[in-house]
């Protein structure tokens, strides 16, 4: 199983300028996290941050109990060794064939015969679809390609955490959902924990477990997916949507009087993208026929059903709502009364949310026997 990241207030800045400050979350081991934002909030230094290539002023970062923030250099040497990272251009080098570039770190950091190399190499190639075309090189592959060359490289030496920097950047639609699938399918297949950071709403809708989103220098929210996906809070929902009327703007944030105009001119007919509105919880990718279950699914409903009760309502029913007949009777919840439908139909229907205590079927839920982790607690998440 994957590594379990701590993150603890941790603080960045480049001379005055805060890029972002207390940021606080765990990355629960072998799970798929997204974190969103809008251009320039700093998913690139928090990704960096979280490698040790850049250093925060303040927090900590702790990955199987070593705080990378405070360590020496040479546990930071042996924690990074845990770390795939998938750079957004791939990263690749120009004059290397794809063979040569994901051997790189092998060659570089064991001490694998060429035999050994050639057998983790080729797996690694056929894992990410790019079986046959070692010998290409970079300049003569697509861009989707590339990606996947980088992906490749980035499980050469078994990690624990893949790091995925803007994964669908420059990919068509149709090449994101393929990469998006292979995340998923690898995920299956290593059980590792992984981070992917994007603008990409497809992305954050259907392919991680948890969501969360960086803007105005401070973490917006993180949490289990269904959160994020049916929060009310009008910067999560104008990202989701792609609108222009609400908090952000075209350098990030933007000033009363801009707000004031795209307010009246709404208010005038004017349109404002999309008509269609995007909240709402969609399935989740499933790994392609024939591939391992997830075992981070199971493990993320056990860890899910403990804390739903401090989860807002309409994620709450989403996740109830998701579970089979049986979950819900291991569970031991109930769906609640059919839901009267929404002026817009995004597929799903939240019911109504309900101020006050906990539903009495989540106030009564038991203990699960699901838990997977070891015995020894070493497992488990926020
Ligand atoms: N090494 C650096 N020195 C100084 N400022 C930096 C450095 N790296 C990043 N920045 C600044 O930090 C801010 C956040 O950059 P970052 O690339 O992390 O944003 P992002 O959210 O990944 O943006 P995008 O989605 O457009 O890739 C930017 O204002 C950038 O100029």
């Amino acid at each position: 199983m994957g590594a379990e990241v701590v993150i603890e207030g941790l603080t960045k800045s480049f001379g005055r300028q805060t890029i972002w400050r207390d940021v606080t979350l765990t990355l629960p081991p072998g799970e798929v996290s997204v974190m969103l934002g809008p251009s320039g909030t700093g998913k690139s230094v928090f990704l960096k941050s979280m490698i040790g290539l850049l250093k925060p002023d303040r927090g900590r970062c702790e990955i199987n109990g070593v705080d990378i923030v405070t360590c020496s250099e040479r546990k930071l040497y042996e924690i990074r060794k845990l770390f795939g990272v998938l750079f957004q251009d791939g990263a690749l080098f120009g004059s290397m064939n794809l063979y040569d570039n994901v051997a790189f770190p092998l060659r570089e950091h064991t001490k694998k015969s060429e035999a050994e190399i050639r057998r983790i190499v080729l797996e690694k190639l056929d894992m990410t679809g790019l079986a046959g075309a070692e010998r290409k090189l970079p300049g003569e592959i697509s861009g989707g390609m590339r990606k996947r060359a980088g992906l490749a490289r980035a499980l050469v030496l078994d990690p624990e955490i893949i790091l995925c920097d803007e994964p669908d950047s420059g990919l068509d639609p149709v090449r994101t959902a393929y990469l998006s699938q292979l995340l998923i399918d690898l995920n299956a297949q290593i059980d590792a924990t992984i981070l992917i950071v994007t603008h990409n709403i497809n992305v954050a809708r259907t392919v991680p477990d948890n969501l969360g989103m960086l803007f105005r220098r401070e973490l917006v929210m993180f949490g289990p997916r269904e959160v994020l996906l049916t929060s009310e809070e009008p910067v999560v929902s104008q990202f989701l949507n792609g609108r222009r009327i609400g908090p952000i703007g075209m350098s990030e944030e933007k000033d009363q009087a801009t707000a004031d105009a795209e307010a009246a001119h709404a208010a005038a007919g004017h349109a404002d993208g999309f008509d269609e509105d995007l909240r709402g919880i969609v399935p989740q990718l499933e790994p392609t026929p024939g591939l391992p279950e997830r075992q981070a699914v199971r493990r993320r409903k056990d860890r899910v059903m403990r804390i739903i009760h401090a989860l807002p309502q309409q994620a709450r029913d989403g996740i109830i709502e998701s579970l089979t007949p049986e979950e819900r009777e291991r569970y031991g919840v109930a769906r609640r009364p059919s839901p009267s439908p929404r002026p817009r139909d995004n597929g799903w229907h939240p019911p109504e949310a309900v101020a006050g205590e906990a539903p009495a079927e989540i106030a009564r839920l038991p203990k699960s026997n699901w838990r997977t982790d070891p015995p020894d607690g070493s497992g488990g998440g926020a």
